[in-house]
């Protein structure tokens, strides 16, 4: 076999190699590994490059990993390269990434370790983002109770083959994970990923949120402090009932398209909204603050987690028939209409130019600002508050959106131009409408119909919400005792505020003369007062301010 070039400059390196019984010329420059296929005459046909980036990682002999590890005999002159293959489908707002393999077979042992060498020479140079610690979360209840076997068939094998090395935690209780990352010591750790769906993720999120103000000496109950940015990243691997934060991140709820992303150190930043009921933290939202529809759904969902996923189906119907809606005053603070609408009809991706923008203005003075995986978006420092628009009425529905909450339910999601990381959200107000109104409006979310083209519905792009009852029906002082200091989340070893605020609901619904809130669906009088739902969990206050 004719040697065509070769270079040991550690970043470049150009030989003649075979894949199976063709023989191609392959180069690998710093920032790419290409192999492209001569015929007879030594003239090229087609190309296949790969960025270094996306190389996963570098084997001796001929390697497979997925579904099984396995290896063939060593030649002593071949090695695999695996990468970051795109599949031609997934949605239209992102591919499902699978593992791509090619086997090469060198002319000589020699050339073969040189290949290996320079390969992994330039990975560790040309990935300076990718983790090499992980410290893993899986909830083994969540979703279809997969989270074990997705992660243990098709992620573990990923990244020992990245060189990833991963301390893997199966939770017992609820709040496990989060008070873990709160209290145990995270040194050396690049991350922390869950295995699970949207309420695992938000756990993190909090775990998170909460040890960065610890370590600042920030109280995050004091709505009008200025949080401090999170460097550690959440990675997710979707094995939940929704998965919203995954797919309208991702594009995708696929657990290998979600390992292959962490390995190669991708990063989005995303906005997190506070939930404050008067001077108290209740939680922290990336996706849905929903009250009305979205909150009866949740509550009513919670007595049939037994159906799994399906839960949610069963009680949208339930909910949809009990026709309901609830009097509520919402006030918001409009964002600067000159940068962006719910209505223009962009999607948001990653690179997008309003989330630069949005991150130069909130953050001017971070470096770093544009790396955050999660940053709870700041004081609104660097603008002018605006006037605060107040609306007064009966509601079918009000939900306030960070991101587009796209899942497989609903692909384009809840705001589809709603924007990942520019600070602001998407408030939706779905007034009393006939049921059929209403009907059309859920049902056009699953579909390319525009949700906001109806006459009952509005949606503005807001900095803040604050949401209170109509004057004569205010939520009971007495509450404010019941509060909860401790991000929202209750006793150890019980469902985070969903446990708790059933309790809650339950002793409201009898002040208001009803002996079950939720029976409320099959009673003739309906109740006055809905629950919010705050990314999938019931929040313990019907008064809230969002920022
Ligand atoms: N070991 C555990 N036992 C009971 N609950 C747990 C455990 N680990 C985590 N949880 C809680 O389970 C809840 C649901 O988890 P998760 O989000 O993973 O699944 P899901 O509800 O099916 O998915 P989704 O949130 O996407 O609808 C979360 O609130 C989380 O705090
Ligand atoms: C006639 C057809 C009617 C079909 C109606 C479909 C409407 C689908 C809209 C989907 C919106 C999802 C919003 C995401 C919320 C998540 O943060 C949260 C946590 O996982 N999920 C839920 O609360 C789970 C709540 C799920 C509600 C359906
Ligand atoms: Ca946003």
């Amino acid at each position: 076999m004719e040697l065509l070039d070769m270079d040991v400059d550690p970043v470049r390196l150009e030989s003649s190699l075979w894949v199976g019984k063709k023989r191609y010329r392959a180069a690998l420059t710093g920032w790419h590994l290409n192999w492209t296929e001569l015929d007879k005459k030594n003239r090229d046909k087609k190309t296949v490059s790969v960025p270094v980036s996306e190389v996963i990682g570098v084997e001796e002999g001929r390697v497979q990993v997925l579904p099984q590890r396995s290896v063939a005999e060593d030649t002593d002159r071949e090695f695999t390269v695996f990468y970051v293959k795109r599949s031609s489908s997934g949605s239209p707002y992102g591919l499902l990434w699978r593992l791509g393999r090619t086997q090469f077979c060198c002319p000589s042992r020699d050339l073969r370790d040189q290949w290996m060498t320079q390969l992994r020479i330039a990975l560790k140079t040309h990935s300076p983002s990718r983790p090499h610690r992980l410290l893993v979360f899986i909830n083994p209840f969540g979703g279809k109770k997969q989270g074990r076997q997705i992660y243990h068939s098709l992620v573990a094998p990923l990244f020992e083959l990245a060189g990833i090395s991963s301390h893997v935690v199966v939770t017992e209780r609820a709040n496990q994970a989060r008070d873990h990352i709160l209290k145990k010591d995270l040194t050396g750790f690049d991350g922390v990923v869950c295995v699970g769906g949207d309420g695992i993720f938000s756990e993190l999120l909090h775990g998170v949120i909460g040890r960065t103000q610890q370590e600042a000496g920030l109280s995050a109950h004091d709505p009008s402090v200025t949080l401090q940015s999170c460097d550690l990243h959440i990675g997710i691997i979707p094995a939940g009932s929704t998965d919203c934060v995954c797919f309208a991140t991702v594009g995708v709820n696929d657990p290998v398209t979600s390992a292959l992303h962490i390995i190669i150190g991708d990063s989005q930043p995303l906005d997190v909204c506070s939930v404050h009921h008067r001077s108290s933290l209740v939680r922290y939202s990336v996706s849905l603050v929903g009250y009305g529809f979205y909150g009866d759904v949740l509550a009513e969902s919670e007595r049939h987690r037994w159906m799994g996923p399906l839960r949610y189906d069963y009680s949208g119907a339930m909910v949809y028939l009990s026709n309901r809606s609830y009097a509520g005053v919402i006030q918001y603070l409009p964002a600067d209409s000159q940068l962006s609408s719910p209505r223009d009809n962009t999607r948001c991706l990653s690179g997008c130019s309003v989330c630069s923008k949005g991150t130069e203005r909130l953050f001017p003075h971070s470096p770093g600002a544009s790396s955050l995986y999660s940053s709870h978006f700041s004081q609104f420092s660097s603008d002018t508050e605006g006037e605060w628009v107040s609306v007064e009425g009966r509601f079918r529905a009000v939900s306030l959106t960070c991101m587009s909450s796209s899942c497989p339910r609903s692909p384009l999601g809840l705001s589809p131009s709603a924007h990942l990381a520019d600070g602001t959200g998407d408030l939706i107000i779905v007034r009393d409408t006939h049921p059929l109104g209403f009907l059309t409006f859920l049902h056009r979310h699953t579909s390319t119909q525009d949700q906001f083209d109806l006459p009952f519905v509005d949606v503005h792009r807001v900095k803040a919400v604050r949401f209170s009852l109509p004057t004569g029906e205010e939520e009971d002082r007495d509450e404010e005792r019941e509060r909860v200091n401790d991000g929202g989340m209750t006793e150890e070893g019980k469902r985070p505020s969903r446990s708790g605020s059933h309790k809650h609901l339950v002793e409201r619904g009898e002040e208001r003369g009803q002996k079950d809130f939720l029976c409320g669906l099959c009673c003739s009088k309906a109740p006055a007062v809905s629950v919010w739902n705050c990314d999938g969990e019931i929040l313990p206050h019907t008064e809230i301010s969002c920022k």
